[in-house]
């Protein structure tokens, strides 16, 4: 069975106390591996590595440093089918989808904040006559990375990815639900040569591990993405601490269709924007608002295309959609089946849990699930449930839909489908969202603010967002 190891001051160790959790494959149900369940004791090891290489990193000339990110970009590149098994098995994601983003996103968070740190300039401020001002950014220290199981090496090194380039040193903790492919993200960060101690990688439960990050008052900034009430929590321990805060909080995000929209684009994406990743993203579009003329014929085309949607063993290249994270988060999901039942939705689709013969058999399945007939403002509609599961609501004005896209208490993504673009910029600027596609979905350009208002998250990751969130400034005055 695979006995993962911490990652600390450059070398695999097991956890000082020697606990282990074990580790599910969503498919089957069983566990296949086994990870440490560290505590505060590691997590000070870990600490206590990341400082002590915090002078020779931070003196590295950001180049060097950029160009030991990029060797990791190119690292996970030569290593896409391994890391992209590790990643659908550790996770029930469809391999297909890991081959195709979340490997290849790992990859370019790194040989983006590689080479976007050598662009990271220092702002000069001149006052006519009397002073000139620059700014000096410096890295923080050791900083701790928090992330979540739906994207694991995605959002776990676009995290630290920036981190590292602005010159900190980082302890990371992946979600112990998938931790596979950080630890093998350890095994490339000693092919590249990253010097030991640059990032260290702790494994372990939230309350254990998690908790122990958040609270350790060398750890300067924490940068995380997960659940809301988790952020909460992590705000209460850090903020009284007055450490930097980047939280990326969940969301319940609507898509607006307007009737002049391409129609075919529109079902085709929102499928794309409802189900990818069995619906865990933050991202997802779960509440689909749909403009009263050409609500059936959506709704119509919807529905066919989600009955054509596989859901099958995840290493099988023809699913479609994978297994849910646990047991746990399927019961989660299928309660908010129970509750749209019980607030009166009308079941369009799926609904019911899946049983998969053969290897399969005890896996976290679930059918696509399509609603109807919801009020806007009922908790189905509210909550994120973060599955399979969305609602179809047809609307009438502008002003109404706006009213219940911003209806909730998340503002983080929001699509709209249009062909009037006075209309898409006008609704666009009226959302209550971090992040607004117009006639797409989740089209990603690294360099833009990423986060989200409201209960969303407090901060922005991407870009030079992430860069001076790692970074503090500091402003010297020239007399002249
Ligand atoms: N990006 C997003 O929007 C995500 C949202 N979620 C939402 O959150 C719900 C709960 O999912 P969970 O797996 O429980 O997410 P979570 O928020 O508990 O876990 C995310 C990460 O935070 C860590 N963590 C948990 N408690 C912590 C603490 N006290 N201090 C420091 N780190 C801590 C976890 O170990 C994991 O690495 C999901 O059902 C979903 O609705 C979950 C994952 C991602
Ligand atoms: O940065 C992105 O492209 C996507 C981020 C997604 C999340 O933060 C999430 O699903 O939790």
């Amino acid at each position: 069975m695979l006995q993962l190891q911490n990652f600390i001051n450059g070398q695999f160790v097991p956890p000082v106390a020697g606990r282990y959790l074990p580790n599910i494959e969503p498919a089957t149900g069983l566990v296949y591996g086994q990870i440490p369940d560290s505590d505060a004791t590691d997590v000070a090891r870990a600490v206590e590595a990341a400082q002590a290489a915090f002078p020779a990193w931070r003196a590295l000339a950001a180049e060097k440093r950029g160009r030991l990110l990029v060797r990791l970009a190119e690292l996970i590149e030569q290593n896409l089918e391994p890391l992209a098994q590790a990643e659908s098995r550790d996770n029930g994601k469809p391999v297909a989808l890991a081959r195709m983003v979340d490997i290849p996103r790992a990859a370019s968070n790194f040989a983006f904040f590689g080479t976007g740190v050598g662009h990271f300039a220092s702002e000069t401020h001149f006052q006519e006559g009397l002073a000139l001002n620059y700014t000096v950014r410096h890295p923080l220290g050791v900083v701790g990375c928090i992330s979540p199981w739906n994207l694991p090496l995605y959002l776990f090194t676009w995290k630290i990815a920036p981190a590292l380039a602005a010159g900190n040193c980082v302890v990371a903790k992946p979600s112990e639900i998938t931790p596979a492919t950080a630890f093998l993200l350890g095994e490339l960060c000693q092919q590249a040569g990253l010097p030991a101690g640059v990032l260290n990688i702790v494994h372990g439960t939230g309350p254990g591990a998690g908790q122990a990050i958040v609270e350790h008052p060398l750890v300067k900034a924490i940068s995380f993405t997960g659940g809301t009430k988790t952020g909460e929590h992590i705000a209460r321990t850090a903020a009284p601490m007055f450490k930097k805060l980047s939280l990326e909080l969940g969301g319940k995000n609507p898509n607006l269709i307007f009737a002049d929209c391409d129609l075919a684009a529109a079902v085709s994406t929102s499928i794309q924007s409802s189900f990818s990743n069995q619906g865990q993203i933050c991202l997802c579009g779960s509440r689909i608002f749909i403009e009263r003329p050409i609500y059936e014929q959506f709704k119509a085309a919807f529905l066919e295309r989600v009955a054509g949607l596989t859901v099958g063993d995840p290493l099988l290249e023809t699913s479609r959609q994978g297994a849910l994270v646990s047991e746990a988060h399927l019961l989660k999901v299928q309660s908010y089946i129970e509750l749209a039942r019980q607030e009166g939705g009308t079941l369009l689709a799926g609904g019911e849990r899946v049983r998969l013969d053969g290897r399969c058999a005890g896996g976290f399945f679930l059918q696509p699930t399509v609603f109807e007939g919801l009020a806007p403002n009922c908790r189905t509609n509210r909550e994120e449930i973060f599955g399979p599961v969305v609602t179809l609501t047809p609307f009438d004005t502008e002003a109404e839909v706006l009213d219940w896209a911003n209806g909730t208490d998340y503002g983080l993504s929001a699509t709209i489908w249009t062909r009037d673009l006075d209309r898409a910029h006008r609704v666009a600027h009226a959302l209550h969202a971090g992040v607004v596609w117009i006639n797409t979905w989740l089209l990603r350009d690294l360099r833009t603010p990423f986060g989200g208002m409201k209960n969303s998250g407090v901060g922005r990751e991407g870009g030079l967002e992430a860069l001076r969130f790692f970074t503090e400034a500091q402003n010297v005055c020239v007399k002249l």
